[in-house]
């Protein structure tokens, strides 16, 4: 997880930075703002000035105890314009969750801000933090959130009552979800329905541990932990694509004959149909190491259940229990 100091997060044509002390007079200056603050449940009105000082220091203590990672938004001439950020919860039955808010200053409002810091810290916080998925809630009379969140990928799940200090009463929320598997990278959606061919190999060590390697941010399904693998070119055999990819992936060389066929995933994706075979290789030459940017892990089988997974990988886990 990168320092505090150097978590830039770019969500073009603006940037995310951690909230820092010297923001204060601004923060104050467009939160204490009864349109602003009214659809913010755990804030007062008016908004006192000592409490922006509070709260910074607070982001800065729970960052570095990963428990939250709260963002200035930021123009491209450094302006402060609002705040993004998650705090992470444990859940009954869930587990951890990243709880998202935002809120954008009046002037800056209907401009798509943040639309695009929070697409941007959901997308950052499903490929890197340790959480099963995200939450939101929006007031019911706060129709411009509720659009923010459907656009950022998020999911009505529910409804539910939640205080709002500025009011003085509690109000009426819609509760929102988003998931791995809710990540649409607009540039692999096909105009019409395919069927993707992929080759994947599991990685096995002396002990008999497996290779995950999660996927990056920028990919589909990111943070979802996978085979190591990736899509045959048209012509290709699955051998030669699995070769290409390890080596591109994880720089480590593989023969043929150390690829052998172990199974197959065959899965409909709500925008594709996915046909994968897996390979098993307890053999190649190099160390792996993750050459995309991406964090790799050596897993004992017993553990695998506990690396979230793409779906189409579930059924993989029992078979390579009984096997290794
Ligand atoms: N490599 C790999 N891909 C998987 C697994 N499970 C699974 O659903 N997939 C899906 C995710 C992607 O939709 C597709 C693989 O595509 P990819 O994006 O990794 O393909 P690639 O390595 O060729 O990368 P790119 O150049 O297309 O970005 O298969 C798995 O275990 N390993
Ligand atoms: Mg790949």
């Amino acid at each position: 997880m990168p320092d505090i100091a150097t978590l830039f997060l770019d969500a073009a044509p603006y940037r995310l930075r951690p909230l820092l002390p010297e923001d204060a007079t601004a923060l104050h200056n467009l939160v204490n703002d009864w349109e602003v603050v009214r659809m913010l449940s755990r804030l007062p009105f008016p908004y006192p000035r000592d409490l922006a000082d509070d709260w910074i220091a607070a982001t800065l203590a729970m960052h570095r105890a990963k428990q939250g990672y709260h963002f200035a938004i930021l123009d491209n001439q450094n302006r402060f314009m609002g705040c993004v950020g998650l705090r992470v919860e444990t859940l009954p039955q869930i587990g951890r969750v990243g709880m998202l808010g935002y809120w954008v200053g009046r002037p800056y409002w209907k401009q798509g801000i943040a639309t695009k810091a929070a697409t941007r810290l959901a997308h950052w916080a499903l490929a890197n933090l340790d959480i099963t998925r995200l939450r939101a809630t929006v007031a019911q009379d706060n129709a411009a959130s509720a659009t923010v969140l459907e656009r950022t990928g998020f999911k009505a799940i529910g409804t539910d009552r939640q205080m709002f200090i500025a009011r003085g009463t509690d109000h009426p929320v819609t509760v929102y979800e988003m998931t791995r598997t809710d990540i649409n990278m607009p540039q692999t959606l096909p105009a019409t329905r395919k069927l993707v061919l992929v080759s994947a190999a599991a990685l096995v060590d002396t002990e008999g541990r497996v290779l995950l390697a999660r996927r990056p941010e920028g990919k589909s399904l990111a943070g979802l932990w996978e085979f190591p693998g990736g899509k045959m070119e048209p012509g290709e055999s699955a051998e030669a694509a699995l070769i290409r990819e390890l080596h591109e992936e994880l720089g480590i060389d593989v023969s043929r004959g150390c690829l052998a066929p172990f199974t197959f995933a065959s899965h409909s994706y709500t925008t594709f149909d996915l046909l994968m075979p897996l390979f098993l290789c307890r053999r190649w030459s190099g160390t792996p190491t993750g050459r995309e940017g991406q964090a790799l892990a050596w897993v004992h089988v017993k553990d695998l259940r506990d690396y979230p997974m793409p779906e189409a990988d579930l059924p993989f886990i029992a078979l390579l229990q009984e096997t290794l």
